[in-house]
């Protein structure tokens, strides 16, 4: 078993819980009372800067405990205040450590779009994302069909939400495209083995269109590897660990949108020229 299977059998368990505990109409009368989602492509797609992703994520199955996050909420504030474009917050429970719990409060402290990071492999999880606030939902080409990536992917739309696509391989791109993204992750930790490789993204960048939103995805350290994402043409990044482990989430944020709108970039983004 991979350890993408073996996540995702721990939240399918998780998730029967939850269904014997929370009705699909519930789900859906909540969603229902709730202000409509963000739009969040035009906002990433913005060509003058690299937008930045920053992540709530508590701890993950390569490293373990990241650090104690004793308030999400005031973490993802700090983010918000540091020029994140999107917050997203782990839910998986078993080897993240997080819970839609954290979305609620994240979601009740900010006002950019929050995006719900899971392993999503049912309709029900989708309604759950967006009745608890969410803006974006993750969705793992690896862990879906095709038929059902693409049917997951026409729920979260239908909901006003956004789905970011996550592929790690050539395959995986196209089959996201096929599906009907348009934002798509490309993630450098491979979630079968957890290991990351950072050039991941520059092999498959060019896969992808230029109306399509592509999200580099792990193993950012600092403002180098923005630059370098950047260069590779990505228009946004996603950052967890990086975040959480350094004691100043705000400064580190500004720091990584800085280097996203760094003069070198002006060759490769004609747009962000004054
Ligand atoms: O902590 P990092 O290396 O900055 O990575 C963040 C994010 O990309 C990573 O948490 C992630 C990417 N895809 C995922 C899918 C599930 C869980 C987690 C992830």
């Amino acid at each position: 078993m991979t350890v993408l299977e073996d996540i995702v059998a721990g939240v399918r368990e998780d998730l029967a819980v939850r269904q014997a505990q929370t009705s699909l109409d519930e789900l859906k009368e909540r969603a229902a009372r709730l202000p409509g989602a963000l739009e969040c492509c035009g906002r990433l797609l913005s060509e003058d800067r690299v937008a930045v992703i920053a992540e709530v994520k508590r701890s993950s199955p390569s490293k373990g405990d990241l650090a104690p996050i004793s308030d999400p909420a005031a973490l993802a504030e700090e983010y918000a205040r540091g020029g994140a474009s999107a917050i997203s917050v782990l839910t998986e429970q078993r080897r993240f450590g997080g819970s839609l719990a954290d979305l609620d409060a994240v979601r009740a402290r900010v006002d950019v779009p929050v995006l719900r990071k899971d392993f999503v492999v049912t309709p029900y999880q989708v309604w759950e994302a967006r009745a608890h606030g969410a803006d974006l939902v993750l969705l793992i080409v690896a862990a879906l069909e095709q038929t059902v990536l693409t049917s997951l992917i026409e729920r979260v739309h239908s909901l006003g939400m956004t789905a970011l696509v996550e592929a790690h391989t050539a395959d995986e791109v196209r089959r996201a495209l096929d599906a009907g993204a348009r934002v798509v992750g490309v993630n450098a930790r491979d979630l079968k083995t957890l290991e990351v490789d950072r050039s991941t993204f520059a092999r498959l960048a060019p896969l992808i269109p230029d109306d399509v939103v592509r999200v580099a995805e792990s193993g950012v350290r600092g403002p180098h590897d923005v630059l370098d994402y950047a260069r590779s043409g990505a228009h946004a990044v996603l950052v967890g660990e990086a975040l959480v482990t350094d004691g100043a989430p705000r400064r580190s944020v500004a720091d990584l949108v800085a280097a996203g709108q760094h003069p070198a970039l002006w060759s490769v983004r004609p747009a962000a020229q004054p």
